[in-house]
């Protein structure tokens, strides 16, 4: 572990110097592409300013014989094309222990670092894997004379991540966020899921026999779907909010399940995370409804702040008791709403529209 006095200096001389307030950018949604796919890599250039985040995919999903060109394609992809200040440009690397990760890294660094925001590096077990990327990303920024340092997400898709969360989280000022990554923890852990994401019909509870009838065991009985990922994302949330860096919900593989993708979206929105992983162009939209606050949450939230005058005591709106802690949960949906609505001028209507 660093010492707190050397956090924020630089890992080697000349490389910028690290933040000390993850920049809060939106990313509701973290669309993933491969830029070794041609049809795909074609699109990118017109979802610039439609998505928040584009991803360019190197690791799992693009066939190991197309490695190399995926990597070129992204470089080819972020030379030509302006992001704009809408959309950020991240990549997602191979894992630490593939035989492609540092030539991803080095080449990305030094080709495209300027225009790179974050690189998601997946499989993280521990710390000691973020403090080899931060002190390989800062030599490499150094030796490519870059101002401005690329920040690094994990994705949690390890036991061994799991019980380290809290440590990867704060193991560099580097650190932007993290995502669930569900298909590969639930293989690490042994669940017995054949999924990418999303819930399971067997995993459920069951409504106690009825009193008083015959073969009550086999009578109809309500049965509730749990969510199989809530202890999850919400140790995952508590680790980030700890640390000042944001939790992401990963991907959800159902793509023609658009009510479902939904649902588990808004599970992890509820919970505290600020976005999801599009994997398809149907799943933009629903991402982009739910990790922005709906208008009349919004409204809610306006008129609690106003009722709570300078924030202190207890008020009844509505016949419900509002009171300092029921106004920082509204503070929490007001700062969503103005940060979002601030590069998009159709919310920001919605949310006027609404507060009149
Ligand atoms: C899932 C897909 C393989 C589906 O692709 P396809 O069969 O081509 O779908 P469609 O025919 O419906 O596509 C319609 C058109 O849209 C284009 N398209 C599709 N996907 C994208 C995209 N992501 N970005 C841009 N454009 C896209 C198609 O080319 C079609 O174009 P056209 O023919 O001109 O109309 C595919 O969507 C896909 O590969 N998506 C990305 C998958 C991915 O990145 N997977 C990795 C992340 S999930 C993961 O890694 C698990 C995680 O780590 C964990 O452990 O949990
Ligand atoms: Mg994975």
């Amino acid at each position: 572990m660093r010492s707190a006095k050397d956090f924020f200096a630089p890992l080697a001389v000349g490389a910028p110097a690290p933040v000390r307030e993850v920049p809060a950018r939106p990313s509701r949604m973290i669309h993933f592409f491969d830029p070794s796919n041609e049809k795909m890599a074609a699109k990118i250039p017109s979802m610039v300013g439609t998505v928040d985040v584009l991803l360019g995919n190197l690791e799992d999903a693009v066939k190991a014989e197309n490695k190399e060109k995926a990597r070129l394609g992204l470089v080819e992809i972020a030379k030509a094309t302006d992001f704009g200040d809408a959309t950020q440009l991240w990549t997602r690397v191979n894992s630490l222990d593939s035989p492609w990760v540092l030539d991803d890294l080095t080449t990305l660094v030094t080709e495209i670092g300027d225009k790179l925001d974050v690189i998601m590096v997946p499989k993280v077990q521990g710390p000691e894997d973020i403090n080899y990327v931060d002190r390989l990303l800062a030599q490499l920024e150094a030796r490519a004379g870059l101002t401005r340092p690329i920040l690094v997400h994990a994705i949690l898709e390890t036991a061994r991540g799991m019980a380290n969360v809290e440590e990867i989280c704060g193991a560099s000022p580097r650190m932007q966020g993290i995502s669930l990554g569900p298909a590969d923890l639930a293989a690490d852990r042994r669940m017995k899921t054949t999924r990418v994401g999303g819930g399971h019909p067997g995993y459920l509870v069951r409504q106690d026999p009825p009193a008083g009838v015959e073969d009550a065991i086999n009578a109809d009985r309500a049965v509730f779907q749990q969510d199989l990922w809530h202890y999850t994302i919400a140790r995952m949330v508590d680790a980030c909010a700890m640390h000042g860096i944001f939790p992401y919900y990963g991907p959800f593989g159902d793509i023609k399940d658009v009510v479902a993708c939904e649902d588990q979206f808004r599970n992890a929105f509820l919970l505290g995370c600020v976005g999801a992983w599009s994997l398809h162009p149907a799943q933009i939209a629903i991402a982009k409804k739910v990790f922005s606050p709906s208008a009349a949450d919004v409204a809610h939230a306006r008129r609690v702040k106003a009722a709570m005058g300078d924030g202190t005591g207890a008020v009844m709106l509505d016949g419900k008791m509002e009171d300092d802690a029921s106004l920082k949960q509204c503070l929490v949906i007001l700062a969503l709403a103005d940060q979002l609505s601030a590069g998009d001028p159709e919310l920001a209507e919605l949310y006027k529209e609404e507060a009149k």
